[in-house]
């Protein structure tokens, strides 16, 4: 079975519109005008049990409304839905069973009593033995180092010690799905380690799947093989992170510091026929991008083997860069060749007076 099975699920929201002007208000008391906005747009994927999937985008993309879907807060304007099997609003009280959910903005904890006291309320609501319970409660804190702060109330908690308690809240009942709504936001680098290498030996271990939502691709990065990207409540990418990096990446730049002054004819003569392009940075640094399909050696052979070089530093296109890249076109299938961007960047340099 499927942990999660969406076909064209679609979210549209009814939004009031304001007429301008005091006209425009008085207009609005009688007679109301609205408009609809779609927020999720006929998606459609599936996820297969134990697979850890980040669901990435712009701010108003459409994640945390889909997410909403998901675990049965809103109901869907048109499609299907099936998560364990079940249809989230429909079948709600079994289902919430199944599920653990944290939102990294919001807090499920009470905020004025003791950690512990949330827990135990908890383990009511979702009906969870209490062997069973405190067996996984032991475990937990022990895991995630929450020994001293049990009976702290959470208001008095940071925000790092806070979202281990969310964590521990949200997986008390042994949930096999957990959907995660920017777990690491505002987190140091340290806590957001931690809360990544908790939630891979989890996924591990356990098999749990996890849906992730995040800005932080280094989320993404260390704990997705499979990435979805939506825009304007679309899916533009559904598959492997890595795939996502080669097929956007393009190649990879190396910056050469010379030993001499070189101009741009002089450095196209150096790569030849090569499908290559140089951007001059001054007259003794330039870059040249090398597509996938160009042999890095032989690229980097020919410019070493014709001028004189006094450093070489070379660099791939990060993540962030390409994902940015991705949100900017509002596309990840039309996209202009990254080595035609470079060319172009020549050409312009070309028409600046050459620095003395
Ligand atoms: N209750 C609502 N009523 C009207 N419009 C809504 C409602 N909830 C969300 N929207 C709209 O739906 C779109 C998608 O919002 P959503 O919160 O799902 O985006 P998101 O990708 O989670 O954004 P963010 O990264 O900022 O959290 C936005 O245009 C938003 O304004």
């Amino acid at each position: 079975m499927l942990a999660i099975d969406v076909k064209e699920l679609r979210k549209q929201f009814k939004v009031q519109k304001n007429r301008s002007g005091l006209s425009g208000a008085l207009k609005d008391l009688f007679k109301r005008e609205y408009t609809q906005v779609t927020a999720v747009n006929d998606i459609t994927f599936q996820i297969p049990q134990g697979e850890i999937c980040g669901y990435i985008g712009e701010n108003g993309a459409g994640k945390s409304t889909t997410i909403k879907m998901l675990t049965g807060i809103l109901v869907p304007t048109s499609g299907e839905l099936k998560v364990n099997g079940y249809v989230p609003h429909r079948d709600r009280e079994k289902f919430v069973k199944e599920i653990g959910v944290v939102f990294g903005q919001r807090s499920q904890l009470w905020w004025d009593i003791g950690v512990i006291e949330s827990f135990q309320l908890l383990r009511k609501v979702y009906d969870v033995p209490l062997n069973d319970f405190n067996r996984r409660l032991d475990r937990l804190v022990e895991r995630l180092q929450l020994g001293e702060l049990l009976n702290r109330p959470v208001r008095k908690l940071s925000l790092g010690q806070r979202m281990r308690c969310e964590l521990v809240a949200s997986l008390l009942h042994n949930p096999s799905i957990v959907f995660l709504d920017e777990p690491t936001i505002g987190l140091d680098i340290v806590v957001k380690t931690e809360i990544r290498d908790f939630l891979l030996e989890m996924n591990r271990e356990e098999g749990t799947t996890i849906l992730l939502t995040t800005h932080d691709l280094q989320d993404i990065e260390a704990l997705c093989s499979r990435v979805i990207m939506l825009d304007d409540g679309s899916i533009i990418y559904d598959g492997g992170l890595e795939e996502l990096k080669t097929t956007w990446s393009k190649g990879r730049e190396i910056q050469f510091q010379f030993g001499e002054a070189m101009s741009i004819s002089r450095l196209q003569q150096l790569t030849g026929a090569l499908n290559v392009s140089w951007t001059r940075d001054n007259e003794f640094t330039a870059s040249l991008f090398v597509p996938h399909e160009v042999n890095f050696s032989e690229a980097m052979g020919a410019v070493v083997g014709g001028a004189p070089i006094r450093d070489i530093k070379i660099f791939e296109t990060n993540t962030d860069d390409i994902v940015r890249g991705i949100y900017q076109t509002g596309s990840a299938e039309v996209k202009q060749s990254e080595s035609e961007r470079l060319k172009e960047t020549v050409n312009e340099v070309e028409k600046e007076p050459v620095l003395k």
